[in-house]
């Protein structure tokens, strides 16, 4: 029988390209597929920065499957920079998405070896419509929790005017939601639902989303969590949609270091040098990036908690008009010398390397739902600092269902101080009773991840089951 082939669709952000990769390479081993991964040239040259060398075309696992990369350029393959035009870019991305899948599909087609199925990660709704287009399946990976799908789900059918009002009021209303137990204030929903909210753009996106899934009866939905993880959440909505949880889609063996030529990075080596359950980890992802005042409260909260660390500062993207020498003046922090000394500043670093490290004691995280999971499944509790997006939710979890971490507290400007950096830095890692009990819950979820991965375990049964699916052999997914 001819192996499923599927035609995985993902926008260029690592934390879209993570997801999508690791669910390849799951697609491939566990399930047998070949899988086309399309994204853009700027996402394509992420990849090949990210592994720090020349991408190959195509993969082949040892039980046969091929992932070949099919990048496409949609003309901002540096990047969409500050100044360029948003609605431009966004129509750009839009047609030259669907033109490349339009070919893709087709070219399968004529050579006698068609896709069984499109899988599309968020903010694509286009990559729905043009499988609709091209009478074939399609199936949307939502990576972020089942909890932020589902606020979305009620945010677009009923709830949308609660929503927006309980945000607007002082003190901030309370908002319940059905077949969910926690309630959210404004700061635990998706900040894209304040209308005020500059990135409010994306709201389209989302509700064109929607609308497509629910031309199909029942449409599944592929989630990156785990059964475990949310058994709630993946349930809230099941009237509407199937939640298929098949995460946390993290590398296949986290223990099994990729061969390499390479000495080991200058941070690793650091990070060895260094007690166990010693060192903060520092990361606000690939996107988010913090005003000066808040890196220097961030930077002396680390200082004064007097611990090592490691804290990833991302380059600024620049447009072409900026003098780089007066930005870097301008952006030295002013207590370097200070940090350097106690610490280690890196532009960026192989994250769930550093997190499976025995020295890393803490994550102080922007609360990424990639970096929530993969330091979920590394066992190491957290110190949340929300920014935009899903995170404020991502953080609510952590604080208050799985109790693996803290929440920072901004002040009324919105700047969260050094000090209260320190005193979450110290719950966690230090000797008080709720510390040990945050760092006995994240080894639970560590384990618990690990199960739902393994064979046999939710995520790999419902994965399989899907497939099964697709290519028609049944039975019906378990969430059914
Ligand atoms: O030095 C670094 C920093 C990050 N990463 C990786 O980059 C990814 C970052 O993903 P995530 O933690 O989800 O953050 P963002 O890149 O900011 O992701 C965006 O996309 C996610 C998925 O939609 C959302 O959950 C986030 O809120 C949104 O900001 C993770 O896999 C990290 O391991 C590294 O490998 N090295």
């Amino acid at each position: 029988m001819a192996r499923p082939r599927f035609l995985l669709v993902t926008y260029s952000a690592h934390g879209h390209i993570n997801p999508s990769l690791h669910f390849a390479n799951r697609l491939a081993s566990a399930a047998g597929a070949d899988i086309t991964f399309v994204t853009t040239v700027k996402g394509h040259r992420h990849m090949a920065k990210a592994a720090g060398r020349e991408l190959d075309p195509e993969t082949k696992t040892p039980n046969g499957s091929v992932i070949s990369l099919a990048p496409f350029s949609d003309g901002y393959d540096d990047g969409f920079k500050p100044g360029d035009d948003l609605d431009h870019y966004l129509s750009e991305f839009r047609r030259c998405g669907t033109q490349a899948i339009t070919d893709h599909v087709v070219s399968a087609r004529n050579d006698g070896r068609p896709y069984s199925c499109v899988v599309y990660t968020i903010l694509l709704p286009w990559a729905g419509l043009a499988a609709d287009e091209l009478q074939i399946p399609s199936v949307l990976l939502w990576i972020q929790p089942a909890m932020v799908l589902d606020i979305y789900y009620y945010y677009f059918h009923g709830y949308g005017d609660i929503i927006r009002e309980n945000i607007k009021r002082h003190p901030p209303s309370k908002t319940t939601l059905p077949g969910l137990s926690l309630e959210f204030t404004r700061r635990d929903l998706p900040s894209f639902m304040d209308p005020a909210d500059t990135y409010s753009f994306a709201i389209p996106l989302l509700q064109e989303q929607f609308e497509i899934l629910e031309k199909k009866n029942k449409p599944r939905v592929l989630i990156n969590t785990f059964y475990d993880l949310e058994a709630e959440a993946l349930r809230a909505v099941s009237d509407h949609l199937i939640l298929i949880g098949i995460g946390p889609l993290i590398p296949l063996a986290l223990e099994e270091k990729e061969p390499s030529d390479r000495s080991p990075e200058k941070y690793i080596e650091w990070l060895n040098s260094n007690p166990k359950t010693s060192v903060v980890y520092v990361s606000f992802g690939s996107m988010s990036v913090l005003a000066k005042p808040q890196m220097e409260e961030v930077a002396k909260g680390l200082l004064e908690f007097g611990r090592p660390f490691l804290w990833v500062v991302r380059e600024k993207v620049k447009n072409d008009t900026e003098k780089d020498q007066n930005d870097k003046d301008e952006d030295e922090l002013s207590c370097r010398e200070e940090l350097d000394k106690l610490g280690m500043i890196v532009p960026w670093c192989s994250q769930m390397e550093v997190l499976s490290n025995e020295s890393v004691g803490c994550f102080l995280t922007h609360c990424g739902w990639n970096s929530t999971l993969e330091s979920l499944a590394s066992g190491v509790p957290m110190v949340a600092f929300p920014q935009w997006t899903d995170q404020g939710t991502n953080a609510k979890l952590i604080e208050e269902v799985w109790k693996t971490g803290v929440r920072l507290k901004p002040n009324e400007d919105g700047i969260v101080r050094s000090e209260d950096i320190k005193r979450c830095l110290d719950l966690v890692m230090g000797g008080k009773e709720n510390g040990v009990e945050l760092r006995r819950n994240a080894k639970k979820w560590k384990d618990l991840a690990r199960e739902a991965l393994k064979e046999g375990g939710s995520s790999d049964r419902n994965l399989k089951a899907f497939v099964k699916e697709v290519i028609g052999e049944g039975p019906k997914c378990l969430l059914e």
